[in-house]
Order: C-alpha cells, then sequence, then structure tokens
C-alpha cells in the first residue's frame, strides 16, 4: 500500500525524531509499532496521515492507494470526544464533514456502532459512558468513513487491563472480519504480540527501525493462552533486549 523509503524527521530545535526508516505497509496487515517513550512512533504515524512530511527520504503510496479524504482514520490514546454531543453524533462527525446528513448517515452510523457492541448508546452522551465504551465511540467515528487505512496511537494505553483485553478481542475480531489495514503503535510487548501480524521494534534518538517480527499466530478459541502465544511474546522481549541501546 505505502513505503517510506529512508525518510527522516528532524524538528526545528534539532531533536531528530526519526532517522533512515524504511518499511512498507501492505494492504490489509496488521502492522505493531512497538518500542519505549519518546522513540518517534507518534511522528511516525503523523507522516503515515500526511499530517507531517518527512525532511529525507520518502513516502510513497503504491498505485491507485494514495488516500482521498476519508481514507485514513485516526485514534488517540483519549477517545477525544465532543463532550456535548451525544454517541450518534460524534461517529457522524466525520460524515457530517464529509457533508452526509446525520438522517443520510444513520443506517451506516448504527451497524458500525453495533460492530462495535454500541447498539442502545445511540443517544448516550461521553460523560455517560465508560472508558472502554468512549474508545469504542473513538473507533467506531474513525471507522465510519470505511477508511482504507486505520492510524491508532496508543488507543487503548489508558484503559485497565480487563477493558482493553476486551477491546484487544474485539479489534482483532473486527480487523480478521474486514481487514483494513491497520498500524498500531504501542509500548507492551503483549499487546503487540496479541494484535498484529507484523510487529516492527524501534530503538530511540533517533527513532530507528530495529527489527521486525513477522507473526502468525494460529486463530485458536483463546489465543491468550496459546503456547504459540506466550511463545511470540519471549521472541519479542528477547528481541528487544538485542537491540535496545
Ligand atoms: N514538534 C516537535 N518539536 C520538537 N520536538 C518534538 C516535536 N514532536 C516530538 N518531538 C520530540 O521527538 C521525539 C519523538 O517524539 P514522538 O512523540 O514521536 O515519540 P513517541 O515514541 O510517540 O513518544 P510517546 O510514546 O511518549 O508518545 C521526542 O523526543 C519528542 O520530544
Amino acid at each position: 500500500m505505502l513505503s517510506l523509503n529512508g525518510a527522516g524527521r528532524r524538528f526545528d530545535n534539532g531533536t531528530v525524531a526519526l532517522e533512515d526508516i524504511t518499511m512498507t505497509i501492505g494492504a490489509g496487515e496488521f502492522v505493531v509499532l512497538l518500542g519505549p517513550s519518546g522513540c518517534g512512533k507518534s511522528t511516525l504515524l503523523r507522516l503515515l496521515a500526511g499530517l507531517d512530511t518527512p525532511d529525507t527520504g520518502t513516502l510513497a503510496w503504491d498505485h491507485g492507494t494514495k488516500p482521498g479524504p476519508g481514507d485514513i482514520g485516526f485514534v488517540f490514546q483519549d477517545a477525544t470526544l465532543l463532550p456535548w454531543a451525544t454517541t450518534e453524533q460524534n461517529v457522524h462527525l466525520p460524515l457530517r464533514l464529509a457533508g452526509t446528513s446525520l438522517e443520510a448517515a444513520r443506517p451506516l452510523i448504527r451497524e458500525t456502532l453495533a460492530r462495535l457492541g454500541l447498539a442502545g448508546f445511540e443517544q448516550a452522551r461521553p460523560a455517560a459512558l465508560s472508558g472502554g465504551m468512549r474508545m469504542r465511540v473513538s473507533i467506531a467515528r474513525a471507522l465510519v468513513s470505511r477508511p482504507k487505512l486505520l492510524l491508532m496511537d496508543e488507543p487503548f494505553a489508558a484503559l485497565d487491563e480487563f477493558t482493553r483485553h476486551r477491546l484487544q478481542d474485539d479489534l482483532h475480531a473486527l480487523w480478521r472480519e474486514a481487514r483494513t489495514t491497520v498500524v498500531f503503535v504501542t509500548h507492551s510487548i503483549y499487546e503487540a504480540a496479541y494484535l498484529a501480524s507484523r510487529i516492527l521494534i524501534m530503538t530511540p534518538r533517533p527513532g530507528r527501525i530495529a527489527a521486525e517480527i513477522t507473526c502468525a499466530l494460529p486463530e485458536a478459541a483463546d489465543r491468550r493462552i496459546d503456547p504459540a502465544y506466550a511463545a511470540l511474546t519471549t521472541q519479542v522481549t528477547e528481541t528487544l533486549r538485542a537491540v535496545m541501546p
């Protein structure tokens, strides 16, 4: 779908956030960027989103895949919902900005909310929802325009472990079903191993991709207790130890 070739980003204050990033993202992949705080993961997502441009190197979209408006969905660590708006109105936002009325968008909004387990909460405001449900609304808002590429910046980092597991399960199921291309940032080895089809490990200052692990976990009924999952987390841990400065 896209490739970065020798991409670097240096800020005006002299901080080199990224250096010589070469990577590809294939359509339908679930790519996880795993690395410690400050290694440039968010800066890399901003480049992919087109919110920033590399100072060196290039970012190229494969023929016919260059995103237009609505083709990229973004989910942040905070749900960033409009507090005065209902679930339905929050999810409508990207479609509203594209000129689609709530009436016209309602079937698509309802379907997306149902897929995220939010049926019945259409008229609730964010204050009436739990942290996990607010994140579900945020994911529904990112998916409602059926993006080609979904960028997720530590979306589950602020959630408790139980809620995080449920959201990981549901995100994985959604991805298996729709095969939306996902780039997901996390600090968590366990989250990376659970979700990824490929993990890119980043080292800090300047941010570089130091290792790549292709994941092929079986679709067991409960992947969390599958020995293959334990083996993968061990492999990721060992790789991290080997490449971290
Ligand atoms: N606009 C900016 N100007 C100057 N320095 C910046 C700017 N944005 C980010 N940085 C610096 O670039 C480096 C990479 O930042 P970035 O936010 O991409 O890292 P990160 O891996 O996402 O960190 P975290 O996990 O803490 O969110 C950090 O040292 C940060 O302080």
